[in-house]
């Protein structure tokens, strides 16, 4: 299907989120949509999808005009999107998901086996349970996903939910499919089977657009991309541009031409390291930050147990695996916000074990959740708010010319495009996650981070992080989770690897290749990290000069 997007604007308030944008997406193509933080990326695909009307300008599919009311308005045009976050329905079963939306009870079957014979879309015709399932493995089989259909859907990963939610809206006959940073927490083997599914698709005659921050997968994908800057279109390049081209379109030409890191183009950040910290201290004044003694801790599905681990103050501990792997639990348990069942948890020296969290916080620790809507922020309460959340109380009143101005402080210092009253759930994703940093206290001794960089532009990314690296040269240790294995490798001193709950001991950054990294995620622990080995003192920490 072709796409026309003629003149679109969209306005939130006194924001132009699309400022009269004009871009063809043509059939059998991969289109990358660009931009930084806030450019409008997001909102250009939710017009497309359904989910916002434009206030102006016009949709073309095929050359006919459209008005699009709903998302099922947009699906019975032929577009469906697939969001970072697949909209299924846990309690669900693979097969009853894969149903959802069926024009009949348990489905029409057209779009799906129209698909696998390369036959029309079929009229609807009541599809037995039978049926369905054979349709489901019979697409999947297509694609090279394993799928089982019995399987309930809380049980899956995100790749796997993301498979079938693609399977479900090309059974519904989609012709154009949008993507939202689908490389976002899945596998490197869930990635290439999504990518093979998305040239197959393409060949197919399908249109394809791809949003995302992570120029490895515009350049390994797209055909052309479209660059969005402030709401308007700001340049289009057939691919491949070159990395260089790409972020000068993005950003412009100051970023662009700082000097390049060796794995630029290859990862999620395309720019030179930042200069590296002075090393933390092998015996610092005030102890280890963190020290983690036999300590397990665990949910309803793992357990995890670590036998030793200490944190120096300025250290940065990155902890990998796929997401679910345990990382989140550790960051949880160092925040106090779960407890361990046996061991022993050291900040700074005080032993908090079975503390609450709030002693947690008066001890200095920090935790940044991934999930900035849903745990980091309050919906429905402004940026002000927050900070008034967050103001230490002298007696009884907060005093609100103090917290305007402390808001005002926070948006200048952390560059966040908004408002003291801006509510949060409207600002964009990378400027949600620097008002959660500008939230957190100045002298932290710990900050627990998941995803630092989630959803971030690459200058975005880097510059959080020269955030939080000023913060280890204050004396503060960080231990963050990341699914990005450039990141993890960049800025970590020593990383932990998680697998199905089990734990690595720490492994020096500079001892790690990406190939590694990359086979310890996937369960080859090494016999380092077999359970015994977690008895062994930590080393100490990378040497000078490791890449951060
Ligand atoms: N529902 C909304 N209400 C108010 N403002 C909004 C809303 N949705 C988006 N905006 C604003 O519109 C602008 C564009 O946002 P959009 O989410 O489209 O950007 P983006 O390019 O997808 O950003 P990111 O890469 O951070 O996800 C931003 O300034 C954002 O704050």
């Amino acid at each position: 299907m072709r796409i026309e997007i003629e003149r679109v604007a969209k306005r939130f308030g006194p924001v132009k989120a699309n400022d009269g944008v004009s871009l063809t997406i043509q059939a059998g193509a991969v289109h990358g949509l660009l931009g930084e933080n806030g450019a409008g990326k997001s909102t250009l695909l939710r017009i497309l999808g359904g989910l916002v009307r434009p206030d102006a300008g016009r949709l073309l599919f095929d050359g006919r005009p459209v008005a699009l009311a709903s998302p099922a308005d947009a699906l019975a045009a032929g577009v469906g999107v697939l969001h970072q976050e697949p909209l299924d329905f846990p309690p669900l079963t693979v097969l009853e998901s894969y149903l959802v939306a069926r024009p009949r009870a348990a489905g029409a079957g057209g779009g799906a086996r129209s698909l696998l014979s390369g036959h029309g879309r079929a009229a609807g015709v009541f599809l037995p349970r039978r049926a369905a399932r054979e349709e489901l493995l019979a697409l999947a089989a297509r694609f090279g996903f394993s799928v089982d259909p019995d399987e309930h859907v809380a049980r899956l990963t995100l790749g796997e939910r993301q498979q079938i939610e693609l399977l479900r809206l090309l059974s519904l006959g989609v012709r154009a499919l949008l993507l939202d940073e689908p490389t976002t927490g899945i596998s490197g083997a869930q990635q290439e089977a999504l990518f093979s599914a998305l040239r197959r698709l393409k060949a197919d005659g399908k249109a394809i657009v791809l949003v995302s921050h992570k120029l490895s997968d515009v350049e390994a994908l797209c055909d052309r991309v479209t660059v969005l800057r402030h709401g308007k279109v700001a340049g289009e390049a057939e691919m491949p541009a070159g990395a260089d081209r790409l972020v000068a379109l993005m950003f412009g030409e100051a970023l662009a031409s700082q000097e390049r890191s060796p794995e630029a183009g290859s990862g999620g950040a395309a720019l030179a390291p930042l200069e590296r910290l002075p090393e933390p201290s092998p015996e610092p004044s005030g102890g280890d930050a963190l020290a983690l003694e036999g300590v397990a801790f665990g949910d309803h599905r793992l357990n995890v147990h670590i036998a030793r681990l200490a944190v120096r103050r300025g250290e940065v501990i990155g902890l990998a695996g796929l997401e679910g792997s345990g990382q989140r639990l550790l960051l949880r348990a160092c925040a106090g916000l779960l407890r361990a069942r046996r061991g022993r948890v050291v900040v700074g020296g005080a032993d908090l074990t079975g503390r609450p969290y709030p002693a947690f916080l008066r001890a200095g620790v920090g935790y940044l959740p991934a999930d900035r809507r849903r745990e980091g922020l309050i919906a429905g309460l402004s940026i002000e708010e927050h900070v008034a959340l967050r103001a230490p109380r002298r007696g009884l009143f907060l005093r609100p010319r103090e917290i305007r101005r402390a808001a005002e402080r926070a948006i200048e210092a952390l560059r966040i495009r908004g408002r003291p009253d801006t509510p949060v759930e409207r600002l964009s994703g990378g400027n949600q996650q620097r008002t959660q940093l500008a939230l957190l206290p100045a002298d932290l001794a710990l900050l627990l981070l998941e995803q630092p960089t989630r959803g971030l532009d690459i200058a975005s990314a880097r510059w959080v992080w020269e955030q939080l690296l000023a913060r280890c040269r204050a004396g503060a240790a960080l231990l963050f989770a990341s699914s990005d294995l450039d990141e993890l490798m960049r800025y970590s001193d020593r990383v932990l690897v998680f697998s199905g709950g089990r734990v690595s001991p720490p492994v020096g950054a500079a001892d790690l290749t990406l190939d590694r990294l990359g086979r310890m995620i996937g369960g080859e622990l090494d016999d380092a990290a077999l359970p015994s080995a977690l008895a062994a003192p930590a080393p100490p920490p990378a040497p000078a000069g490791s890449d951060r």
